[in-house]
């Protein structure tokens, strides 16, 4: 990640390399505008003289003897200059806005295209609130100073050169005076950027603080609702809110007291400029018409250098978003995806193996997986169970490589799947998981997101071996039903089933169903179990369940235990074995077998 400002600004120009063209036309328009701006004052310096001295002025050394047609010559300049400097003016702010514009664009395309590829354990230390921040907030900040800021930035500089050449030009000893205060004003720029820097970090990381606090209250409105737990919150927003602006307001103050410091100095330069031109146009050393232009450009050249406070603030605060964009983008993808071009298609006769896996989260103390040997025979359905937390879900969240094992792999026939690419091994597994996630748009869009060219025979289909069907086709706009963000408006056991059947419709080789049934009625799960036969078949099944009646059928049954496997083999033959799987039978049945 880019530490310092600079090497912000460096990284984002390398990534902004595509633009190249672009950059430099930009900064080229803003450069010659900010001559033509310049212009007009030399122009009435020359416009004394020629009124002053007349047939002897500059522009009558340069061949045009009348007085008169001298005035009309500086008529027909100043016209040029004025249409020259509003068609740059009309280029620069083009060509800038449109640039970050496309910038923003493809910093946050970018950006959530890297965060998508990124493993699981990325998200689960981070706030979606605050990677919405970086997404949203922090890549407008970047665009808000490329629209004006890097302009900005250019014509200060391009103001001090060329109004410094002419200063030169004319008197080199005012030059000297009018200068002495720029490296003032320079060293102030850098000593406020390397105060304003970590202050602009802190106000960057709060931002993510309140939204991921805002995105986090939201989604859990019920429950601060059933908690009463209001004032807590609001008062718990207010105080991350507070510091926020505690942290703005340190920003603040550093980024006020440099607008007055520069002030003072720019002061003492245009002094120096008036007194000493003004003596030496009083000894007649200096022409009236010369005075004028260095009098109008102390201002011109000093003056602009006050904005260069904002801009350098804005710069600042844009460099604290570009580092938190890049930071994101330089994360390293730690589920890499394999690089063989093959396509690989797996099918119902593959048999599933894991081998010797052992596997441990990144913030856990214990190994979550332990040794676990496993064979899952193509075309086979397999039950897993064992007690909350015992590692199922974790198994399967290897097997569709979420994250990698520790040590040890797994195959799907002849593959490993760390050999295969993700999309292949990705389309062979349906999952419905735990926690079912639908998104906000119609049942329709939900179901057929497995394929987004299904049609709606196809869909109903799938929601009918569900058992989903019976709901929707009650409902007055059937699978046109808005069910509104992470599908709120259907019950729990509506949504699993929605999610059940956007699994089927997937079709795929392997299924998995996580507790997928948990949440429905006795009646809909006994339906579901009916249709088991058909969605068992021509495909590898894995169930987890806690409910062992559902399990009973499983060609064979593993139980979990602590990350270790304590027991397998079907229905009956652990019963006969009078183990683990037997004593949570009898509590689950109340019947001795
Ligand atoms: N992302 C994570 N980071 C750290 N620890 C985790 C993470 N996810 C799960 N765990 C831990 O890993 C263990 C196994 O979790 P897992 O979800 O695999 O259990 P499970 O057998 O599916 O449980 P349940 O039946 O309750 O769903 C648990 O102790 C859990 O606390």
């Amino acid at each position: 990640m880019a530490s310092s400002s600079f090497q912000a600004l460096y990284s984002l120009i390398r990534y902004a390399r595509g633009y190249r063209r672009q950059i430099i036309t930009a900064s080229i328009c803003s450069a010659v505008n900010k001559l033509f701006d310049i212009a007009p004052e030399i122009l009435i310096g020359i416009a004394i003289d020629v009124v002053v001295n007349q047939q002897s002025s500059f522009v009558a050394q340069l061949g045009v003897e009348s007085p008169a047609m001298q005035i009309t010559l500086l008529a027909v300049l100043t016209f040029l200059i004025w249409a020259g400097e509003s068609i740059f003016e009309y280029a620069y702010l083009i060509l800038w806005r449109n640039l970050a514009q496309q910038l923003q664009s493809d910093l946050r395309q970018d950006g959530y295209e890297h965060l998508q590829k990124l493993d699981m354990a990325y998200f689960e230390s981070r706030s979606s609130g605050e990677l919405i921040s970086v997404l949203n907030d922090d890549v407008n900040q970047l665009e808000r100073f490329l629209d004006g800021g890097a302009n900005a930035l250019i014509q200060v500089f391009v103001t001090v050169i060329a109004v410094g050449g002419v200063f030169f030009y004319i008197s080199p000893m005012i030059a000297l005076l009018a200068f002495t205060p720029i490296p003032v004003i320079i060293y102030g720029a850098f000593a406020f950027q390397k105060r304003a820097q970590p202050l602009y970090d802190d106000v960057r990381r709060r931002v993510g603080d309140l939204s991921s606090r805002l995105a986090n209250n939201i989604g859990g409105i019920a429950t601060i609702k059933s908690f009463t737990a209001e004032k807590r919150e609001a008062a718990e927003l207010r105080r991350i809110s507070e510091s926020y602006v505690a942290s703005n307001r340190a920003a603040i103050r550093v980024s006020s007291a440099f607008i007055p410091i520069i002030r003072m100095a720019i002061l003492a330069g245009f002094l120096a400029t008036l007194v000493v031109g003004g003596m030496q146009a009083l000894d007649g050393e200096l022409g009236v018409g010369a005075y004028g232009v260095l009098v109008f450009l102390t201002q011109r050249l000093l003056w602009p250098l006050t904005s260069l406070a904002g801009t350098v603030d804005l710069y600042e605060r844009a460099m604290a978003s570009t580092r938190r964009i890049l930071g994101l983008l330089d994360t390293p993808v730690t589920v890499v995806d394999s690089t063989r071009g093959e396509a690989v298609s797996f099918s119902v006769a593959d048999d599933i193996r894991f081998n010797a896996v052992n596997f441990a989260y990144a913030q856990a103390a214990a190994p979550t997986l332990r040794d676990v040997d496993l064979t899952i025979e193509g075309g086979s359905t397999l039950a897993l169970v064992g007690t909350t937390g015992s590692g199922k879900s974790t198994l399967i969240k290897l097997l569709l490589r979420f994250y990698d094992p520790s040590s040890g792999g797994i195959t799907i026939g002849s593959h490993d799947i760390r050999q295969v690419s993700l999309q292949n091994l990705r389309d062979a597994i349906g999952l419905v998981s735990q926690d079912v996630f639908l998104f906000d748009g119609s049942l329709f869009e939900n179901i057929a997101y497995a394929r987004p060219d299904a049609d709606r025979e196809a869909v109903e289909q799938a929601a009918r071996m569900a058992e989903a069907w019976s709901f929707i086709s009650r409902l007055p706009e059937g699978l046109d039903t808005q069910i509104g963000e992470r599908g709120v408006r259907l019950s729990g056991g509506q949504r699993q089933r929605i999610s059940l059947a956007r699994a089927l419709l997937k079709d795929p080789a392997i299924l998995i169903l996580d507790e997928a049934t948990s949440a429905v009625d006795n009646e809909t799960e006994a339906a579901i179990q009916r249709s088991m036969v058909k969605i068992r078949q021509d495909r590898t099944l894995i169930i987890i369940a806690h409910r062992l009646s559902t399990v009973v059928d499983a060609d064979r049954i593993v139980v979990l235990e602590d990350g270790k496997i304590m027991e397998s083999g079907s229905h009956s033959q652990l019963l006969a074995s009078n183990g683990a799987y037997y004593r949570q039978w009898r509590v689950q049945t109340g019947v001795h077998a």
